[in-house]
């Protein structure tokens, strides 16, 4: 049996990529150059409590005109050098975090083309595009809305409270115990606050699927007159990102309140304890000084406290739409470095006991056991929901198999190196890139001749017709094409890249009568030298088919000749009927 692609972690998967401990988890662009950083947010932070130490200094010497000269002169000092290590730090590490941030969208969009199909099959693309942006966005507007400062804050803490412990520990004491508790109880709301932010940004995400499909199926919509059922799923989208946002308020609002309470009671126990501390010894245990100074130190030692606790909310924001952007870009690629490759030429086909289902859904396709030969061109038929485009999603490995093994060229699925170039899907509505039709043609063979190769599958006709020939502009996803031109566009592009193993998945509509007759002529030059697999859903297609399978309630129930089968009694003789009706 071929085992299935597992996905250890990532989008696809569960837990969070983000490796190791420690180091690990700081960006490699901030791990680069840390001692200098560090000594940068040491000076920031040391340098502004230079100056309560020079107010207690000038105090104690009894503000004489010959203390208060050279204390100025310091404090004046110090503050240029810490203003200066400020400025430095945040430039640096705003820059940084930036690099890191602008390569983790670069991984992000690399994961995504490499990303076993069946996940992106199942990943709602909306979300994808959330991590590469708006979840980025987050961090960003987290830093320049304070957040850089945060480490220069950090700094002054630490020293602060070494100062304050030197000065007094008695005093120091409570203070420290009030932060203890402030922190514990931060973090306990952190958790709750973090679920509730992840909550908020995957319903965030939802909405910005639903208001997609609502703008791009907007022309459906009207035509079906189901303006209605739109708008009620709109309403529930919006409803519940709004209502997962205000659910992360209440802890909020309690972490700030209780902030406040707690900074204001450090204050106040620094103020009244220490006068009654000074005034409680003789002689006074603290000077005057020194008691003015702690009260400052203290407003420094709170204020990176303040600012945690106003804006955790940001802060946890940032952190999870950080970790949902790590997770995009730790997502497990599928291609295997030291896989098998194809061998060369027309592909061999075999599929043995093979089932298939979606998710943890019923089995749709049961016990297929198949054999196309290299450069045959099969035809696969069978009613709507039969199993024919999760047969073609097997072969372009787009599902995994759950039970069986499927092998090209002789080799499990499993064990294939990539396989791009060579194995080749032309889907019903192919994907077409703004730009002009030659580029779209050539979009995976850059070095390609596209005149020759429209020459060679019939289609110089069709293409000499349109109003600026190959330069003609196809717009936005194709849409100045029609249906059946995206297809010949399509099979054009198949053809310039030469694969050995073609999967066409004919379009079951929008196709004119010119059109389908340029649509076949092409396939049938594309057939040529290679192995293909069609899809069909006209007679034509099956006929030109060296062999046509009959699929039936996710089963191949019949297997031969377009002329032989169509002769017998039995499933296939009773879709061609059903065709010319
Ligand atoms: N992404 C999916 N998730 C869950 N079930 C799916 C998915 N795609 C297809 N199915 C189910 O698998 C079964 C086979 O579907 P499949 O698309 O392979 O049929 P088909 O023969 O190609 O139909 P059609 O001719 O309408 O394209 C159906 O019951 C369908 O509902």
């Amino acid at each position: 049996m071929s085992a299935p692609v597992r996905e250890r972690r990532g989008i696809g998967g569960a837990g969070t990529p983000v490796r190791g401990k420690g180091l690990d988890l700081v960006p490699p662009e901030l791990r680069q150059g840390l001692v200098v950083t560090a000594v940068l947010a040491l000076l920031a932070g040391g340098g502004r409590i230079v100056a309560p130490l020079t107010v207690q200094r000038t105090i104690d010497a009894g503000l004489t005109a010959h203390s208060v000269g050279p204390a100025v002169a310091v404090g004046a000092g110090a503050v240029v050098v810490a203003g200066a290590s400020s400025m430095l730090l945040n430039r640096r590490l705003q820059e940084r975090i930036e690099r890191h941030l602008a390569a983790l969208r670069r991984t992000g969009l690399r994961r995504v083309h490499e990303m076993p199909a069946a996940t992106v099959d199942r990943t709602p693309s909306a979300d994808l595009v959330a991590r590469l942006t708006s979840d980025v966005d987050q961090v960003t507007t987290f830093l320049q809305g304070g957040g850089i400062q945060f480490v220069t804050n950090a700094a002054q803490l630490v020293i602060a409270t070494v100062i304050l412990l030197v000065y007094s520990w008695q005093l120091a004491l409570p203070v420290l115990v009030l932060a203890a508790l402030l922190i514990a109880v931060m973090m306990g709301m952190q958790r709750v606050i973090a679920r509730r932010y992840d909550v908020a940004r995957r319903d965030l995400s939802r909405l910005q699927s639903v208001v997609a499909e609502s703008v791009t199926g907007g022309a459906v919509i009207r035509s079906t007159g189901t303006e209605e059922r739109a708008r009620a799923k709109l309403d529930d989208a919006v409803d519940r990102a709004r209502d997962s946002l205000l659910r992360t308020l209440p802890p909020l609002h309690g972490n700030t309140s209780l902030g406040e309470l707690t900074i204001s009671a450090m204050t106040v126990t620094v103020l009244l304890g220490g006068v009654w501390w000074s005034l409680g010894g003789d002689p006074p245990r603290l000077t005057a000084g020194q008691v003015v100074a702690m009260v400052f130190l203290v407003t420094f030692f709170v204020r990176p406290l303040q600012f945690l606790v106003q804006s955790l909310g940001e802060a946890q924001n940032a952190l999870t739409g950080w970790r949902r952007a790590l997770e995009l870009a730790g997502t497990p690629s599928a291609e295997r470095p030291g896989g098998v490759r194809l061998p060369g030429g027309p592909v061999e086909v075999r599929l043995r006991d093979v089932s298939a289902r979606y998710g943890d859904g019923p089995l749709v396709l049961r016990d297929v056991t198949v054999d196309i030969a290299a450069g045959e061109h099969v035809a696969v038929v069978g009613r709507t929901g039969s199993g024919k485009s999760t047969f073609a999603k097997l072969l372009t490995r787009r599902l995994d198999p759950a039970g069986g093994t499927v092998l090209l060229g002789g080799v499990p699925l499993d064990r294939l190196a990539p396989t791009a170039g060579r194995v080749v899907i032309v889907p019903q509505d192919p994907f077409l890139f703004d730009g002009t039709l030659a580029e779209n043609v050539r979009l995976g063979s850059p070095g390609g001749n596209v005149p020759q190769i429209l020459e060679e599958l019939g289609l110089h006709d069709w293409f000499a017709t349109l109003p600026d020939g190959l330069d003609t502009e196809v717009g936005l996803r194709g849409e100045r094409l029609s249906a059946g031109e995206r297809q010949l566009v399509a099979l054009a592009r198949t053809a310039l890249a030469d694969p050995d193993l073609v999967v066409y998945d004919e379009a079951t509509s929008g196709v004119d009568p010119a059109t389908d007759v340029a649509v076949q002529r092409a396939l049938a030059v594309l057939t040529r030298g290679r192995t293909t697999v069609s899809i069909a859903h006209r007679m034509l297609t099956a006929e030109a088919a060296d062999r046509v399978l009959v699929f039936d309630d996710g089963r191949v129930v019949q297997t031969g000749r377009h002329d032989d089968l169509v002769r017998r009694p039995g499933p296939y003789a009773a879709l061609i009927e059903a065709w010319h009706r």
